[in-house]
């Protein structure tokens, strides 16, 4: 699985100009607040529509500007964990992890709920609701969300934000464990060096541009 892309993207005051290319298994996306971290992502979620370039990944292309291809989300496998998790207040954590579950059809999938549980370590919320959840609770029934969804690749937005360094760990390890058990390609944007460093040394560096 390689990621090959060429995004530009102009966003209200910034320019956006990433090229990458890479086939490691965890890429790590870096870059000063405002450089477009997250624009790279809603771009390859095709949530937000470059301006020029491509965006192709495991061979698979996804938006190219040249040949006018531009798949819509629901068509790119693509599983997205939101920098603020995104779960639905009113639904218990079974029943958000259902929802990612129902987006898959039954010849995607390739993890099932329980296995989703026992690997995040989230078995013993599954009856709460988001509201009761710590931070790191909240973030890894959102990575199981978006895993039950039957992404071939999966984009985690800062997914230790805000967390003190206890829960931070818990989710460092699910990231590890995905990245190690599962073999899901992952983009993964961190501020953090010393993060980013222990989960994988293919790190590309969005510059702040104007
Ligand atoms: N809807 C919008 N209208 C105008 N400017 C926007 C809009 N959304 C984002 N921007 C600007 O685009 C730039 C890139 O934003 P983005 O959120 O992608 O950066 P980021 O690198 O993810 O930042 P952070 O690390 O702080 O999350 C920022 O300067 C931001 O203010």
């Amino acid at each position: 699985m390689s990621f090959d892309l060429r995004i530009k993207k102009r966003i209200g005051e910034r320019s956006i100009d990433l090229t990458m290319s890479d086939s490691a298994g965890l890429v790590a996306l870096t870059g000063p607040s405002g450089a477009g971290k997250t624009t790279v992502l809603n771009c390859i979620a095709g949530l937000m529509v470059p301006d020029d370039g491509h965006i192709a990944i495991g061979g698979r292309t996804l938006f190219d500007r040249a040949s006018h291809t531009n798949l819509p989300p629901e068509a790119r496998s693509c599983g997205y964990v939101f920098q603020d998790s995104r779960l639905f207040p009113h639904l218990t954590v079974v029943r958000n992890l259902a929802y990612g579950e129902a987006l898959a059809s039954s010849e995607d999938r390739w993890i099932d709920l329980m296995e989703v549980a026992c690997l995040l370590e989230i078995a013993d919320l599954l009856d709460r609701h988001p509201a009761s959840l710590s931070g790191g609770e909240t973030r890894r029934v959102a990575i199981g969300r978006a895993l039950l969804a039957a992404p071939r690749f999966l984009l985690l937005d800062e997914p230790l934000a805000s967390l003190d360094p206890a829960r931070g760990e818990q989710v460092l390890q699910c990231v590890e464990r995905i990245r190690d058990e599962l073999g899901l390609p992952m983009l993964y944007v961190s501020h953090d060096a010393a993060e980013v460093a222990r989960l994988t040394d293919r790190v590309v560096e969005l510059p702040l541009a104007r």
